[in-house]
């Protein structure tokens, strides 16, 4: 794994971690955040209090309940994007964007994800974190001062529909250790970016060849 310097550069606008309750969401995020000096959204602030209750009742959400849940997300999202960008238009550090919002967001439903493509745009990409439910459990289980009950890991796992092959799909194993699930992400950014500059270098070299050769 490569470990070279931060990839503060062009990172996606979005990056949301997602996956069942007590899969690292959260921690993961915020470790990203701190990381690259990026924003952090936790989507457990954007529930309605009846969906809290709710879950500390020990009964799973549905999609109706999901639906204003996902909105109030979005909308914080953009907000958050809205303000950064103002920010680096009042105050622009060379070579640097807008830096990074990195979201803990269950968004176990390909529906679910579609919503936050269509609200969030393009530039957004989804971090799974996979493992075994006795892992996940025993976390849960070990968690201090969480609204959710650990009854409630197998309906999460029922509704949890995984990154399908046409998502661009970033799977990442929670029985590694945090720091290491951190790297991953960042060395995955790192090369999209990579990529995604290449192409771009290489379009503008076809075009100048085109136009030069025209
Ligand atoms: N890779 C990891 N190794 C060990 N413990 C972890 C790891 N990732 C998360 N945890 C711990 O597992 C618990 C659940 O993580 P959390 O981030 O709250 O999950 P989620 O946000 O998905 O519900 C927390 O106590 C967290 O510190
Ligand atoms: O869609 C859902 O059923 C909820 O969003 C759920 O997925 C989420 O996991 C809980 O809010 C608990 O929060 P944590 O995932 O942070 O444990």
């Amino acid at each position: 794994m490569r470990k070279q310097s931060l990839p503060m550069n062009s990172l996606a606008k979005f990056v949301i971690v997602m996956g069942v309750s007590g899969s690292g969401k959260t921690e993961t995020a915020r470790r990203l955040a701190a990381a690259t000096k990026g924003a952090l959204l936790d989507a457990d602030d954007y529930h309605p209090a009846e969906n809290v209750d709710h879950m500390r009742r020990g009964l799973p959400l549905d999609d109706a309940m999901r639906w204003p849940w996902l909105d109030a997300l979005c909308q914080a999202a953009i907000a958050t994007r809205a303000e950064l960008t103002s920010r680096a238009i009042a105050a622009p550090l060379p070579g640097l964007p807008t830096p990074p919002i990195f979201i803990a967001c269950s968004a176990l439903k390909r529906r679910y994800r579609d919503f936050l493509r269509t609200h969030l745009g393009a530039d957004l990409i989804f971090v799974f974190l996979d493992g075994p439910r006795d892992l996940i459990l025993d976390r849960m289980n070990n968690r201090a001062g969480h609204f959710m009950p650990a009854a409630l890991l197998d309906s999460q796992l029922a509704d949890l529909e995984p990154l399908g092959p046409d998502e661009d799909p970033l799977t990442i194993s929670i029985m590694a250790p945090i720091d290491d699930i951190v790297w991953q992400v960042l060395d995955d950014l790192t090369a999209r970016n990579d990529r995604e500059s290449g192409t771009e270098a290489s379009v503008s070299a076809d075009e100048k060849t085109t136009s030069t050769g025209g």
